[in-house]
């Protein structure tokens, strides 16, 4: 079996040798050094074969100037027309048919870098000789221009391709076009070479089929009515050793065939092509694929509403399904490659206007610098200098905002996401290396000497690691090759061999080795991979590649919450970077809002001051306890927005309030803006859970468990995957994870609840476990340098300063008024309750031995419990009643922490948290809930323009 190339590499197949990294880098360089060299003559020698250290005389100079200065205005020309498609994995735009018109330019891209304008002069001078071929094959073939130049032209021609010769001029033109208008696509041009090479062979031999096979032996006259030379070398060996009615089927199908590669179609794509060309003619849009897109509400980055996809996928009552439940990952498919890939997002795209707050001139703030309104709260708005200025310690809990509203950009803020180009492209991926052949010399040699009948029959190369994939004779069992995996190990010499069996839909064993020559996999390419931009979905981030070198992309908004594991130096840090980095590159403040949690204080520093912060970056835990606790109360105050105007889902409420389908209620002078969503990023859990377990337990449990509807979604990284920090509750609420490499197999079962984990070999190497996947896949992380990171966030900076929300760390105001005898012992307390709940049995020995506590203390949380009215009273050395039953456990916890409303219960809690914090009246006094604020932050009008 063959090897299969997935990645960038591209389709070459097995004739194409992979470049070693060093010899890209070397052409990498030499382009970069040609195009200095060239710089002086900026513009007016074409890169060409004379090259730019011969001398060359005056008059070729001219001639040269003059050729590419015809050629350089007939190509602006032709750029200048019409919208040019931007695809860059096939450098053809064929992905792109059916795609919605808003991810097309105006203006079009140009390539970046120096080798942009160099790439656009070859390709005129090219396209312009094309250009005139065309006009002079024309003159002889369509209008019948007569002379020896022109006997000359048609011998040529329709000795050629006989009469197919006619459309010559028409193929010529297209490629001129195509070459002028589309320099950037050069690396698709051998594919549109060997496609059209098979329309123009079958199309010549067909036509000569048709006139009878002549030969030219009987004279070139007839040769020339029919197929030309073509036709007869192609038509004549097989309709004489198979009789035409072999041959026609076979032409006709290679034609097809040729048509195929031309335009980039895998057979199953067939029927959506088509639908997209149908699309295209009628002006109608629609999802282009079917695990693509976003849920419904997502917005273009740049806004624009998106007609068809609405229509598609709207159920009839506006609700779109539990979009939780669609893929969470994106893999690209194989052949996909990206890695040629260039910025296809139009200026469009990028922009996102933030209009002017003509509402709510009471709350509004003046403004503090160009197109900058600051938000409510002066002092707690303006740009955080530093960590330890921005995070002022309140002697008492600021005034928080009202139920739902959230801080607002004001100002007539045109808001550009940052340029792809500020992140780098990686080296070109390898399909095959000596690294790769050695290994499956000594796989070979070991099956040999141990006298295994098996076979490895192909692998594919992942960025870290290749999967060679072994077949075993009949009379094998599986098993001998599991058992040699010592063996593998040493003869390869590496000790991190994993062994598949088999590999997950296929009749084979994978044995997964790493590379001798690790590739990295830098987020750039991953976000310009044609995965990443089947969804313009804000949430969705580069993860990295997979072990057959496809793209793999993830929707956070998809996951719902993920857990991020795995032993110090293996990657989490960089993942996260990843992430953050790749939320600022596609989605704007008003999109996604960011609360970050960085108790180690050193990884998240590089955000400090971007706009989508909701709160400065936490570094404290306790404050980090607390802020978790705000975003249930921001989650129930968005259910009680959702529940209040009827939508299950925050995109359906963002959608609708789009479309201004969403009124105040009457008398209300609330301003309705679209929800963000709201990415929350703990980047280490064990900080949190050793200063407030329960607490932080209980938050996440809740906020796990509901707040997917309301666009809030958890990321918890930890270096320490034992059960006391990643407990039951958390797992069972948290469906994605990404397992790093562990420090041991136990750390590897909590993550994956399988093993795996043990064996990556660390710096970004990992497993990933999407939500409702069976099987993790290995994949290589993206990463991303710390000088791309600086470069994004001053790009975001610059534009708008963070509004932040004040009371995010603030303790909640009714929060807990816990009674002065607990003292200190809360959490004991509330473990010994839960203990004594559960198991039904009142023992004060019991609560000694499990809490590990003395008998002094267990016998005062006893007596505390009883003062509770948890258990009954002594007597004497029976266990007591208990009074509570299992389910009213939530409840009894509630009432110990000093809640005045049940925490657990949903109905008694909606809009506890906002309305007894925020000081406005309840939900279920009419006018008052009339006139809280709502769901403010994101005024996205501008997103119609
Ligand atoms: N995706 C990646 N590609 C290439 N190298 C990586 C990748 N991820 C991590 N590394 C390498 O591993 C080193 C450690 O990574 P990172 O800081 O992300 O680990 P960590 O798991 O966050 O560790 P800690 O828990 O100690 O913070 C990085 O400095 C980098 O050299």
């Amino acid at each position: 079996m063959a090897t299969r190339t997935t990645a960038g590499g591209g389709r070459g197949g097995k004739s194409r040798k992979p470049a070693p990294r060093k010899h890209a880098n070397r052409t990498r360089n030499s382009k970069g050094a040609s195009s200095a060299r060239r710089k002086p003559a900026s513009g007016a020698a074409p890169a060409g074969a004379a090259g730019a250290g011969v001398a060359q005389s005056w008059p070729v100079r001219a001639a040269r100037g003059t050729w590419m200065g015809m050629a350089h205005a007939v190509g602006g020309a032709a750029r200048a027309v019409g919208p040019r498609d931007q695809d860059p994995e096939h450098g053809d735009g064929e992905e792109d048919v059916g795609k919605a018109s808003g991810t097309r330019t105006a203006k079009g891209t140009v390539p970046q870098g120096d080798a942009a304008p160099q790439a656009d002069h070859r390709a005129d001078g090219v396209g312009f000789f094309l250009l005139a071929l065309a006009v002079v094959v024309a003159a002889r073939e369509w209008w019948g221009i007569d002379g020896v130049f022109g006997d000359g032209v048609h011998a040529v021609v329709a000795g050629t391709f006989g009469v197919a010769g006619v459309a010559l001029p028409v193929l010529l033109l297209w490629i001129a076009l195509r070459v002028m208008r589309h320099p950037e696509r050069a690396r698709a041009n051998g594919r549109v070479t060997i496609g059209l090479s098979f329309v123009v062979v079958s199309v010549c031999a067909l036509v000569h089929i048709s006139e009878g096979v002549p030969s030219p032996i009987d004279g070139f006259g007839p040769v020339q009515d029919a197929g030309g030379v073509i036709g007869y070398l192609f038509a004549a060996p097989v309709v004489t050793g198979l009789t035409q009615w072999f041959a026609v089927p076979l032409y006709v199908l290679a034609t097809f065939f040729g048509l195929l590669i031309v335009t980039a179609t895998p057979v199953h794509r067939i029927p959506a092509r088509l639908l997209g060309v149908y699309d295209r003619l009628t002006g109608n849009q629609r999802i282009e694929d079917t695990d693509g897109p976003g849920p419904d509400g997502d917005t273009p980055p740049g806004g624009g509403s998106r007609p068809g996809r609405r229509r598609k996928r709207k159920g009839a009552g506006g609700y779109v399904g539990d979009e939780a439940f669609e893929k969470a990952a994106y893999l690209e498919s194989a052949g996909k490659a990206a890695s040629d890939g260039r910025p296809a997002r139009s200026d469009k795209l990028t922009t996102q206007r933030i209009p002017t707050s003509e509402s709510k001139g009471a709350k509004g703030a003046p403004a503090i610098g160009p197109g900058l309104l600051d938000g409510e709260n002066g002092a707690a708005a303006s740009p955080s200098p530093g960590r330890k200025k921005s995070t002022p310690k309140p002697p008492v809990a600021p005034e928080p905002m009202p139920r739902g509203e959230q801080p607002m950009f004001d100002g007539d803020t045109v808001y550009l996401l940052p340029e792809e180009s500020l992140l780098v492209e990686g080296p070109p991926h390898k399909t095959r290396s000596a690294a790769n052949d050695r290994v499956v010399e000594s796989l070979t040699g070991v099956f040999e000497q141990f006298g295994v009948d098996a076979q490895v029959t192909g692998f594919t190369r992942g960025p870290t690691v290749t999967r060679y994939e072994v077949e075993v004779g009949p009379k094998t069992k599986v098993e001998r090759i599991t058992s040699l995996a010592n063996n593998i190990a040493y003869a390869v010499a590496s000790a991190d061999v994993r062994i598949l069996s088999p590999i997950p839909g296929k009749s084979a064993i994978g044995i997964e080795i790493p590379n001798a020559d690790r590739e990295t996999v830098v987020l750039g390419d991953v976000l310009r991979s044609s995965a990443a931009r089947r969804t313009e979905h804000a949430m969705v981030m580069g993860v990295g590649k997979d072990v057959e070198g496809g793209y793999v992309v993830a929707n956070l908004a998809k996951m719902p919450h993920i857990l991020v594991a795995g032993a110090t130096g293996a990657g989490k840090s960089s993942f996260i970077n990843s992430m953050i980095t790749s939320v600022l590159m596609r989605a704007t403040p008003e999109q996604v809002r960011l609360v970050l949690v960085d108790p180690k204080r050193v990884e998240l520093t590089i955000y400090e001051g971007i706009p989508h912060l909701i709160t400065p970056i936490i570094t404290s835990p306790k404050k980090a306890a607390e802020a978790l606790e705000w975003v249930v109360r921001e989650m129930d105050s968005r259910y009680d927005d959702l529940a209040e105007f009827g939508f299950k889902h925050v995109d359906d409420f963002n959608a609708a309030v789009r479309a201004g389908k969403v009124k105040p209620l009457p008398g209300s002078e609330r301003k309705i803006a679209p929800y963000p969503y709201l990415l929350v990023v703990v980047d280490e859990l064990a900080d949190l859970m050793m200063v407030a377990p329960r607490d932080v337990e209980a938050s996440i449990q809740r906020i796990t468990q509901l707040a997917r509807a309301a666009g809030i979604h958890l990321v918890l990284a930890t270096q320490r995957p034992s059960v006391d920090v990643v407990t039951g509750l958390i797992k069972a609420n948290v469906p994605s994870r990404l397992a790093f490499a562990t420090s041991s197999l136990a750390d590897s079962r909590v993550v994956l609840d399988q093993p795996g984990a043990e064996k990556l070999i660390g710096q970004g190497d990992a497993l990933f476990l999407p939500m409702g996947a069976a099987k993790p896949m290995r994949v290589q992380g993206a990463w991303v340098t710390e000088s791309e990171v600086e470069a994004v966030t001053e790009h975001v900076k610059a534009q708008l300063k963070p509004v932040y929300r004040p009371d995010v760390t603030a303790p909640a105001a009714a929060k807990k008024q816990i009674d002065e005898d607990i003292g200190d012992d809360l959490d004991l307390l509330l473990q010994a309750a839960e203990l004594v709940v559960t198991t039904q049995f009142g023992s004060t020995s019991m609560l000694q031995r499990k809490l590990r506590v003395g008998f002094a203390k267990a016998g005062r949380l006893m007596d505390l419990l009883e003062s509770r009215e948890i258990v009954g009273p002594s007597e004497g050395s029976k266990a007591r009643d208990v009074l509570v039953a299992a389910d009213d456990l939530p409840a009894a916890l509630a009432l110990i922490r000093g809640e005045s409303t049940g925490l657990y219960d949903q109905d008694a809690d909606a809009g506890d948290g906002s309305a007894a914090s925020e000081g406005v009246a309840p939900d279920d006094d009419g006018p008052a809930s009339g006139e809280v604020q709502v769901a403010g932050a994101m005024m996205v009008e501008g997103e119609a323009r």
